[in-house]
Order: C-alpha cells, then sequence, then structure tokens
C-alpha cells in the first residue's frame, strides 16, 4: 500500500457538540460535500426503524430533509462514513454481517441529479455494496398468450439453481392458481403509484387496462441470490428498461400468426370475452412494435414450442454441451462489531477489534472500491474485499473474499 491513511472518518460515537444546534442522539456521522454537510443517524430520522439523513446548507444556514430513495439500511448500533469520489458517501455499519456491512448514500450521482429535477427538492438515493457481478438479466416480452409464461416456466425448471424470476407488482387480480409473492406481488392501485412515485420501480406501464411494474428490489433480489434475473414484461415496459441502462438481453417472443395466438388465448380460459378482445387488439400494435423498434436484441418465433425452447437455450448460450454455471459458494469472515474506517487512495480500511477473554484479535478488512458498478437505483456492485487477520503474534493470514 505504501500510503498513509488519507483522513480518518468523524467518529461521533459518544455524542458531539453539532455546532448547528442539531440534538444528537450520539450516532451520527456528519461528512462535508461542497457547501453541504450530510448528517447521517439524526435525531430528525424519518422513520424510526431505519438511518436518518438530514442536510446543513453552508451557504443558506438552513437543514433541509431530503427524499430519501431506495433500500434503506436498517437502524444500527452505529455506523462509519467517508466520502468517496465527491458524489457517495459510503457508510460501513457496526455490528453486521459482511454483506449487509457496506452501503452507499449517493447524494450527487447522475442518477441522484435527474431525480433531483424530477421531484424539485434535494435527493439522497442509498444503494447496498455487494461483491462480484451478477450475469445480464433477461427481458422477455411478446404479446399477450404468445408462450412467454410457458418458455420461462420451462427454463427455471429444467435450471433452477441459474435463473430466479422477477417478480413484477400488479393492480389485476390473481387468477385461480396464482400465489401472491410468487407469481406477482398483488397490489393496490394506490399502494402502488405510491411506490412509484418514491422511486422504488425500474419501469411501470399500463398494460391491458392494469398497472404492471417491476421493482428494483425485485431485480436485485434475485440478483443477490446469485441467479441470473428473468423478467417477463411488455414492450412498454422493455423499452423503458433500455431507457433505463439497465444491461440486458431483450428478447421478443413473436406468435406465429393472430389466429394462432387468439386460439391460444382461448384455450388458457384465464381471460372474459371483453378482455381476450383487449389483449389481441393490443398485440398487433405489440407485434409490430417488438419487431421494429430497435429494442430487442432478438426475435423468436413460438410456432413449435420445443424448438422455440431450443431456441432460447441456444441464445442464453445453454444449448449443446455448454457449461451450467453452478453459484459460487460465498465465503464467510466474522462480522464488524466495533471498527474505524480510513481510506488509502482506492482502497477503504475497515479496521475490526474482537475482544475474547485471553485473546485479543484485530481483523482488518481492505475494500477495493476502484471498479464500482451499477448503484442507485439498485445496488452497487464490484467490491473487492479481502480479510487481514492480525492476533497479537503478528500477521495471521489474508483472505479473499471475492
Ligand atoms: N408453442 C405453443 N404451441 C401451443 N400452445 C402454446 C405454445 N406456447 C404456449 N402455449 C400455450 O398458450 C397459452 C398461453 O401461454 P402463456 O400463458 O405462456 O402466454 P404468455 O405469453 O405468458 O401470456 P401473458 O402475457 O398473458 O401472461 C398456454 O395455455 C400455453 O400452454
Ligand atoms: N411493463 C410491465 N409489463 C408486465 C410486468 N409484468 C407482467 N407484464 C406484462 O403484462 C402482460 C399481461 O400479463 P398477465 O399476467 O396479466 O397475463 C404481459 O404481456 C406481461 O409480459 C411488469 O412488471 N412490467
Amino acid at each position: 500500500m505504501g500510503e498513509a491513511p488519507a483522513f480518518f472518518v468523524d467518529n461521533l460515537q459518544n455524542g458531539f457538540s453539532t455546532g448547528f444546534g442539531l440534538k444528537s442522539k450520539g450516532f451520527e456521522t456528519f461528512t462535508d460535500v461542497g457547501d453541504k454537510t450530510f448528517v447521517i443517524g439524526g435525531a430528525n430520522c424519518d422513520s424510526a426503524s431505519s438511518v436518518g439523513i438530514q442536510i446543513y446548507d453552508k451557504s443558506t444556514g438552513k437543514w433541509v430533509i431530503p427524499t430519501v430513495l431506495g433500500t434503506k439500511p436498517k437502524t444500527c448500533k452505529g455506523h462509519s462514513a467517508i466520502l468517496l469520489n465527491e458524489d457517495r458517501i459510503m457508510i460501513s455499519i457496526r455490528g453486521s454481517t459482511l454483506d449487509d456491512c457496506i452501503w452507499f448514500l449517493e447524494v450527487d450521482t447522475e442518477y441522484v441529479k435527474e431525480q433531483k429535477k424530477d421531484f424539485g427538492t434535494e435527493v439522497v438515493a442509498w444503494s447496498k455494496g455487494v461483491t462480484g457481478e451478477a450475469e445480464k438479466p433477461v427481458v422477455i416480452s411478446g404479446p399477450s398468450g404468445v408462450g412467454k409464461g410457458t418458455l420461462i416456466n420451462m427454463l427455471m425448471k429444467e435450471f433452477p439453481s441459474m435463473f430466479g424470476f422477477s417478480v413484477s407488482h400488479t393492480t389485476r387480480a390473481p387468477r385461480g392458481m396464482e400465489k401472491n409473492g410468487v407469481h406477482y406481488h398483488f397490489t393496490e392501485r394506490n399502494v402502488m403509484e405510491n411506490d412509484i412515485k418514491h422511486g422504488k420501480f425500474l419501469e411501470f406501464a399500463s398494460v391491458h387496462g392494469n398497472l404492471y411494474g417491476t421493482s428494483i428490489e425485485a431485480i436485485e433480489a434475485v440478483a443477490d441470490s446469485g441467479k441470473r434475473c428473468i423478467l417477463d414484461i411488455d414492450v412498454q415496459g422493455a423499452r423503458s428498461v433500455r431507457a433505463n441502462y439497465l444491461d440486458a438481453v431483450f428478447i421478443f417472443i413473436c406468435p406465429p400468426s393472430m389466429r394462432e395466438l387468439e386460439e391460444r388465448l382461448r384455450a388458457r380460459g384465464t381471460e372474459t370475452e371483453e378482455q381476450i378482445l383487449k389483449r389481441l387488439r393490443n398485440a398487433e400494435a405489440e407485434i409490430e412494435q417488438g419487431k421494429s423498434s430497435g429494442i430487442f436484441d432478438y426475435i423468436l418465433y413460438n410456432d413449435n414450442l420445443e424448438e422455440c425452447y431450443e431456441n432460447l437455450m441456444e441464445l442464453l448460450g445453454l444449448g449443446g454441451s455448454a457449461p451450467i454455471n453452478q453459484k459460487p459458494s460465498s465465503k464467510v469472515i466474522d462480522p464488524p462489531s466495533n471498527h474505524s474506517v480510513s481510506k488509502i487512495n482506492n482502497k477503504m480500511v475497515i479496521n475490526c477489534e474482537t475482544k475474547e477473554v485471553g485473546n485479543e484479535a484485530k481483523n482488518l478488512i481492505i475494500l477495493d472500491v476502484s471498479s464500482l458498478r451499477g448503484g442507485a437505483p439498485g445496488r452497487t456492485r464490484g467490491l473487492n474485499i479481502h480479510a487481514i487477520d492480525l492476533f497479537s503474534d503478528g500477521l495471521n493470514g489474508i483472505h479473499e473474499l471475492s
């Protein structure tokens, strides 16, 4: 490493005099970004169950409570904070497991700048830091009744450890066999509209008279499980996902004819006559857009189901003798219960101490943040983590964790 720590984070665990007239609860950190001071974990938390944020604007001398986007870390016994790239604050949470320990509060990233324009307020966005990469999600679109669900079920059945389904939200009523949380998150319109307003959705659209949407959490839950995410969404949704720069493979499934499509929809027997007619009317426009809009990387015809499935597997690199990726096993280290953070170039050093009777141990966790990717909305990926055990008798061992 060769360099002294650039700076140590304000470690304000034991109460402090803020100088801002802020009443401390003892778990705040202060981080300056330009002429703003971000107080994380302050007394004016918007929720008792998650970490709160307040901003002190030095140019106006005023406190601002920002709009907070993204899934927030739960309240914790304390945290350390350090500014990264002038646009995000890296937070390490005390007493949490390694997979829930590193979070990023984006304060001036491109995403946050865009959201500030939309909301017309101060905006910050949480993003959880995770190690490793997720494979590109697969977006599957096509008119209602073409066989998207059938093909996805075949894929998930054959490769259960490889693919995970992005469970959408919808305001439509469940069909007979559909289970909440498995096929869809069945939701009231006002609840979904409120969640959309709060930036919880990667995309949403009004489809055949109901609201459907992919929450950021739905995709990240699959990626966190180490599986490749499959989205079954309509053409409007696929267009939004493309526009939101989600790096995915976009596949459009086409029926052999409108007559065949109608037969499949009728044979499925899940819609009323009125709904079938509506879905068929919408199908014509969807097929036209699917073929011509440039959204899709591949078009597959679902005439013979087995052939179409073979072609789909081929596209996803699963044809012939392609090796089947198994989920990598994840390594574990002791969670940092008491720690401080320092910064050396692109490396963050988390210094954890554990005191057991007759044995004082120190762990250093080195986070390499030079190749971060993603970020809000979603997860910040590409964290490289190494753990070093330093016992009283010196260096004990270095473990690669990602
Ligand atoms: N190649 C095929 N040949 C004949 N029937 C098919 C074929 N593919 C799917 N089907 C049948 O067509 C019906 C519709 O398929 P499925 O429900 O998978 O469509 P979908 O595209 O997911 O529709 P939606 O968008 O409305 O959810 C089902 O009854 C299914 O068994
Ligand atoms: N834009 C989105 N479209 C979605 C989503 N989830 C499903 N869908 C599409 O809706 C229609 C109808 O589905 P059904 O289950 O009522 O038959 C179909 O084309 C799906 O692809 C979503 O999250 N976003």
